[in-house]
């Protein structure tokens, strides 16, 4: 497949439908070499990627499920957020790590960078035949799993849940905004406050 028929493709594929194998470490680290070349301004690699397989995926389900019973969810809902938890073949947390002390990189560079690097490890997983979808959700914000995932002033970011596609990605509708997401700059008129 060519690249520009791979970025036009990709669409994420939820965990419902994500089967076995899941990428096996090699492939990980292509996907982590693909995130590495993502725009870094002064790299920084502001950000790290945990991978959960195997029997750790155990407990980071208890981990949900008793960040669902912290939020105040019924038995019901604890058990539902334990087994998607275990749904998908490989889960890569996505953990920032930004440096806001930094003299030339302000934050918001880093957290774009941050996405960037997400993209790419996406883009990279699809590449490789493996479905996936990034997810948060406010349990991103969970003491209990910011302190299994996250270094004091880290930030969770969230889930990459990553496998084989059960099924194709959902075909993309037109997006509403995509109209002005490209347009020729136009230089400000003489007389306004950008041009004084
Ligand atoms: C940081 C981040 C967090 C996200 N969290 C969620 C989430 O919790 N639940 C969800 O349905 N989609 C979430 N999304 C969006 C999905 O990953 C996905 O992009 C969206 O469903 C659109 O699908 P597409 O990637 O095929 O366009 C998140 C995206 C990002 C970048």
């Amino acid at each position: 497949m060519d690249a520009m028929t791979l970025l036009l493709s990709r669409a994420s594929v939820g965990p419902k439908h994500l089967v076995e194998p899941g990428p096996d470490e090699s492939q990980l680290r292509q996907m982590l070499e693909a995130a590495l070349h993502a725009p870094d301004h002064g790299e920084l690699v502001p950000y790290r990627f945990k991978v959960v397989s195997g029997e750790s995926r155990r407990a980071m389900s208890r981990l949900f499920g008793e960040a669902a019973r912290r939020a105040g969810k019924d038995a019901a809902g604890v058990a539902l957020d334990e087994e998607r938890a275990l749904l998908p073949p490989v889960t890569v947390a996505v953990v920032a790590r930004l440096d806001l002390g930094h003299p030339q990189v302000p934050a918001h560079e880093q957290w774009v960078a941050v996405g960037g690097a997400l993209t790419n490890f996406l883009n990279a997983a699809h590449a490789l035949g493996f479905g996936g979808k990034m997810l948060s959700g406010a349990k991103v914000r969970d003491p209990g799993l910011v302190a299994a995932f996250c270094e004091p002033g880290e930030t969770l970011v969230g889930w990459i849940a990553l496998g084989t596609p059960a099924r194709a990605g959902k075909p993309r509708p037109a997006r509403s905004g995509a109209a002005l997401a490209l347009t020729a700059w136009q230089p400000p008129e003489a007389d306004s406050p950008a041009a004084r």
